[in-house]
């Protein structure tokens, strides 16, 4: 483990990882790459911009704080592909039970509960607030927004993205590439990509 940490992004998303880092007390130093924004937050510097980053490869472990999920994938695959060391970032008060598997590069907000023997994968976001209940399967660069609740073995594909507050049933699987817009509730398998939204959760594109 290395004790220095670089967020790349210092938008909304990364600001939030920077504050998850914090309370986590396990880097002596946290900095970010952006590049746009140049001022510090929470006392925190942009080091530089993407530009730099194979600068920070050896010695720093590095998080992708990008909320858009196929922006997010790009950059961790590029991270990837420099050898770079990517964290698993859990707020101290979120709560993880017993045999969760949490893939590099996830981040897990303040207020969450994933139950026990759930499988969430890489360079996800589970929000603030939101439940994942047991023997769920997350796939990669998944987002579920705040106050979002999965229920018992519900299975979410690769790249989706569930909008704030919304709903899955027991035993639902959602395809890949979805996008679940904020207060859905979702009863049946969604068995394609695209987006859906309402109660119960209908195709809106
Ligand atoms: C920390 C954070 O901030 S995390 C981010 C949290 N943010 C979210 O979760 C946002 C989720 N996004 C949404 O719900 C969006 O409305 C989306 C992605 C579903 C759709 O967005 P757009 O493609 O821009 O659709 P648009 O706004 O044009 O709406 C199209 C139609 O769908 C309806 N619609 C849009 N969203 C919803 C929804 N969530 N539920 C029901 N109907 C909806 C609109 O009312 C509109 O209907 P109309 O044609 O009858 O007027």
């Amino acid at each position: 483990m290395r004790n220095k940490l670089l967020i790349i992004g210092a938008g909304g998303h990364g600001r939030v990882i920077a504050d998850i880092a914090l309370q986590m007390e396990k880097w002596k130093s946290i900095g970010f790459l952006d590049d746009s924004n140049t001022k510090p937050y929470m006392g925190l510097h942009v080091l530089g911009t993407t530009q730099n980053l194979s600068e920070y490869i050896d010695e720093y472990e590095i998080i992708v704080g990008i909320g858009d999920n196929s922006k997010r994938k790009e950059v961790n695959d590029l991270i990837e592909s420099f050898g770079a060391e990517i964290p698993v970032l859990i707020h101290p008060n979120a709560v993880i039970g017993s045999q969760v598997v949490l893939g590099m590069g996830t981040v897990v907000m303040a207020g969450v509960v994933v139950n026990c023997c759930s499988v969430i994968g890489k360079g996800c976001i589970i929000n603030t607030g939101s439940t994942i209940d047991h023997d769920n399967s997350i796939e990669d660069f998944v987002h579920i927004s705040p106050g979002v609740h999965l229920a018992g073995s519900v299975n979410v594909g690769y790249g989706s993205w569930l909008g704030i507050g919304s709903v899955v049933s027991n035993n639902i699987k959602i395809n890949n590439n979805c996008i679940l817009g904020a207060g859905s509730v979702v009863v049946k398998d969604i068995t394609e990509a695209g987006v859906f939204a309402g109660i119960p959760a209908k195709r809106l594109k």
